[in-house]
């Protein structure tokens, strides 16, 4: 598989239509060449069919940012983990629901904070955790501090070493659930990697490293504090092995480092920081009584701040069947509906309606609609010169317009969009439905760098409850963007997805070619269109009852 695709372990996305969906997030690429891809899906280290599970007393590559590619991780009974956030479910204002619980874990170098950091996340069995590391926050050294360092002559454990400044930037944002920027730090280099990381906030929120503790203003976003005690000797012999192992070191170069530096640093910066923890967890990772309680803490709290995910069906199964309003939202626009859309309508609608029908006629339909919400993109005054020499004072619509398409139905309309705005900038995003929860879920990423510069056109080909698109454009206002800078373009909506989309984002433009009134238990609308993905696709799996060989009854019958 090509670096930079997705892989797909077989535990993670187990049928064909998840991996058909993957599939296409692969081969679709993005024609900026300056676009930033967050893949939310496992990188299975170890090939296929073997995610990455969590080792007692091993450091887990998976769990911190900046050590590895992967951002979710399964615990060793099976369960999902995300480790870049991002919880799936948002409130009718399309807010999160809680703010997250922040767990800072100081401790001295191979103490086992990581370690620890593993095992709460498992004991504490939530989907959705952030684990951002000190490491991503040291400074980016000039040459001569290059050259110091690999000559262990830097002092890597001294607080000017980090960047605490960013590091507080980062840690606010991530509290409010803005996604964050994190660079990824490689210990063989001393230095970042040229790729960075995006993480969200989620509903757990640890954070690691040597000097945790060492900003005040840091420590008042914790919510809990423990600090990982473990004997000096059991310190400097995992870190012979770590070093030498992982970070490429010799064994007198870590040696000189340990005591020049790190033992120093231990004494004057990182052991003060017991006195501010709330809990100490003596020997790390092996201590079960200390991290089970820790993690009963940590569950009390959030029931205490009203975490319950159970919760998250009911309210979406309740805004589904919700009593909404009988006026429709000054947001929304629905094109004219004029004979030719209905016509348009009438053959997509129909079943009978042959695939190739359906791509063709679907896509008279998007230029329409594209071309009509050509009209909310702002246009600004330009002056030409006609072929006459005579001047012409027109119009010239604003540059920074990009497209992002919720995959994989809203794809079909990347097609369109660039018959309308040729060279549009491009974003997707993949969000799934998981089959048990009901909850969308974040699968795939990949939005143009300064996306909070564009005027956004996010396009799905349906929006039934509103759930998927509420989710997306809860993304992109974590990137910044801004509400009103956002047009949600689609062939079909549902009234439920309507109001809950306007009710939760006002400022979002809607722009449809039709409102249907219901959606069925399933949540599909109604009368509606079918799987838009799967007859665009071709991927719907055919019920032989309901061949109808009756081909007198093509769609010309339509007045097409
Ligand atoms: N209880 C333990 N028993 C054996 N090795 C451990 C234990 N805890 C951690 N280690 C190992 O020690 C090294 C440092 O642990 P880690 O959790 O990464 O510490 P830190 O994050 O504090 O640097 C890693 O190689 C890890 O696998
Ligand atoms: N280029 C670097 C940067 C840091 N270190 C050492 O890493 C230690 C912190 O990481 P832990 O995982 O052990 O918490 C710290 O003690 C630095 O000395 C390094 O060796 N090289």
């Amino acid at each position: 598989m090509a670096e930079g695709g997705i892989l797909v372990s077989h535990k993670q996305v187990d049928t064909n239509k998840h991996v058909t969906i993957m599939e296409a997030a692969m081969k679709s690429s993005c024609t900026s060449s300056d676009s930033s891809v967050h893949e939310l899906v496992s990188r299975s280290g170890s090939g296929e069919g073997s995610p990455p599970l969590i080792k007692k007393g091993r450091r887990n590559r998976t769990i911190s940012g900046s050590k590895s590619e992967d951002h979710m991780l399964y615990t060793e009974s099976g369960k999902k983990v995300y480790t870049k956030g991002r919880p799936p479910w948002y409130d009718r204002q399309g807010k999160a629901l809680k703010k997250p619980y922040v767990i800072g874990i100081c401790g001295g170098s191979a103490s086992g904070k990581t370690t620890v950091a593993h095992r709460i996340i498992e004991l504490l069995d939530m989907p959705w955790v952030t684990v951002l590391s000190m490491d991503s926050f040291y400074k980016v050294l000039n040459e001569e501090q290059h050259e110091l360092a690999t000559k262990n002559d830097y002092n890597f454990d001294h607080p000017s070493a980090f960047d605490f400044d960013l590091l507080y930037e980062t840690l606010k944002r991530l509290r409010h659930g803005k996604s964050v920027d994190v660079p990824v730090y490689d210990f063989t280099r001393h230095q970042r990697d040229k790729n960075s990381k995006v993480m969200y906030g989620a509903d757990v929120l640890i954070f690691e490293g040597i000097l945790a503790f060492h900003r005040s203003d840091i420590n008042e976003m914790m919510d809990l504090k423990v600090f990982v005690d473990t004997d000096s000797d059991t310190r400097l012999a995992r870190r012979l092995e770590r070093d030498i192992e992982e970070r490429g070191r010799e064994i007198c170069g870590v040696m000189e480092q340990y005591l020049r530096f790190v033992k120093p640093a231990f004494d004057s910066f990182i052991a003060p920081g017991m006195k501010l923890a709330d809990v100490i967890v003596p020997r790390g990772g092996e201590n079960e009584v200390a991290i089970e309680l820790i993690v009963r803490q940590v569950k009390n709290q959030l029931a205490e701040r009203g975490y319950d995910p159970s919760k998250n069906l009911q309210q979406r199964q309740e805004l589904a069947h919700a009593e909404f309003p009988m006026v429709l939202p000054s947001s929304l626009h629905i094109i004219e509906d004029t004979p030719q859309v209905r016509g348009l309508h009438t053959v997509i609608r129909n079943k009978k309606t042959s695939r190739d029908e359906f791509i063709f006629y679907s896509e008279r339909l998007m230029r329409i609609l594209i071309e009509n919400a050509m009209n909310f993109v702002p246009y600004e005054d330009y002056e030409v010169e006609t072929p006459t020499g005579q001047k012409y004072m027109g119009k010239r619509k604003c540059k920074n317009l990009c497209g992002v398409a919720i995959m994989r139905a809203g794809e079909t309309l990347e097609k369109s969009l660039r018959s309308v705005i040729k060279d549009c900038k491009m974003g997707k995003i993949l969000i799934q439905t998981n089959e048990k929860t009901m909850e969308p879920e974040l699968y795939f990423l990949r939005l143009p760098k300064n996306i909070h510069q564009y005027k956004i056109l996010l396009m799905d080909a349906t929006v039934a409850t509103g759930a998927a698109a509420m989710m997306a454009i809860r993304i992109l206002l974590d990137h910044d963007v801004l509400e009103e800078n956002i047009i949600l373009l689609s062939l079909l909506m549902a009234e439920t997805g309507v109001h809950s989309l306007a009710y939760a984002f006002p400022k979002v433009r809607l722009v449809t070619t039709a409102v249907d009134a219901h959606l069925n238990e399933q949540f599909h609308v109604i009368p509606g269109i079918g799987n838009f993905g799967d007859r665009y696709f071709g991927t719907e799996t055919i019920n032989p009852c309901e061949v109808d060989d009756d081909e007198d009854d093509d769609v010309l019958e339509n007045g097409y």
